[in-house]
């Protein structure tokens, strides 16, 4: 479904991304996890056409993306922090976007439902605290029913009832044939959660592997003492 080959990219004199090679099917949640600044957020943001690689191609349902836009309209996406206009409502804002998404008939509002969002429909985005702000993002990323998804560090800021609402959302869509990419730190979510896991090292791709195998490998009943064993190596 998204194929990345030979990826880079160049911050002045930071090599960030460095010759990435990937493949993601649908169906799958995959995890990606990496020490922090080892290119999780760029190979993101490159996927959606927000940061342009120097060299290499991306390949979503077998086209090649580079350059494009139309294909955006496939993903979901919730950033790490969310950058809404701050005197925009929240009922604007989603009035806004189902505006610009008229094409799509059926909308999954589940998440507007369980995060209670009517009760902040007249509060300013500006006003929203930051786990209020995670909520709406999230909302909105389900929203247009999207083949990807792509989450970045969602449940980061959300309260543990809110985190456990999402991590069944992601379990649910997953059902669905959907491919979903997560980048967290906390491994005992990941492994709730995800099947395979990508860790990427200095932009470049350190083990892509089922959470299956890396326990086999290892020997470790538990995600998080497993990588740190392969890191180790
Ligand atoms: N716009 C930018 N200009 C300059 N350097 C940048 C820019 N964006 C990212 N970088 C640098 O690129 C490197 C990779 O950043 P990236 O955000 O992709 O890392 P990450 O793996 O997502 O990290 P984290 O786990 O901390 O979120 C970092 O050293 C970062 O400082």
């Amino acid at each position: 479904m998204i194929t990345i080959k030979n990826l880079t990219k160049r911050y002045g004199k930071l090599q960030v991304l460095n010759g990435l090679s990937v493949e993601f099917e649908r169906g799958q949640v995959v995890s990606i996890i990496g020490p922090n600044g080892s290119g999780k957020t760029t190979t993101i943001k490159c996927l959606l056409g927000m940061v342009l690689p120097d060299s290499g191609e991306i390949y979503i349902d077998d086209e090649l993306v580079l350059k494009q836009w139309e294909y955006r309209s496939k993903i979901g996406y919730m950033p790490q922090i969310s950058h809404f206009p701050e005197n925009m409502k929240v009922r604007q804002l989603f009035e806004m976007m189902k505006d610009i998404r008229k094409d799509v008939q059926e909308l999954d509002e589940e998440l507007i439902g369980l995060y209670n969002i009517q009760k902040m429909w007249d509060k300013r985005l500006g006003a929203l605290s930051g786990g209020m702000k995670q909520k709406v993002s999230a909302a909105l990323a389900f929203l247009f029913q999207p083949d990807i998804l792509i989450l970045d560090e969602p449940t980061a800021g959300l309260d543990p009832l809110s985190s456990e609402i999402l991590k069944a959302k992601i379990l649910k869509e997953k059902k669905k044939d959907k491919l979903i990419l997560i980048t967290s730190h906390i491994m005992s979510e990941i492994e709730e959660v995800a099947d395979d896991i990508m860790c990427m090292e200095e932009g470049n791709l350190r083990f892509y592997s089922s959470i299956a195998a890396l326990k086999e490998e290892t020997g470790e009943s538990r995600l998080s003492k497993a990588i740190a064993k392969l890191m180790m190596r």
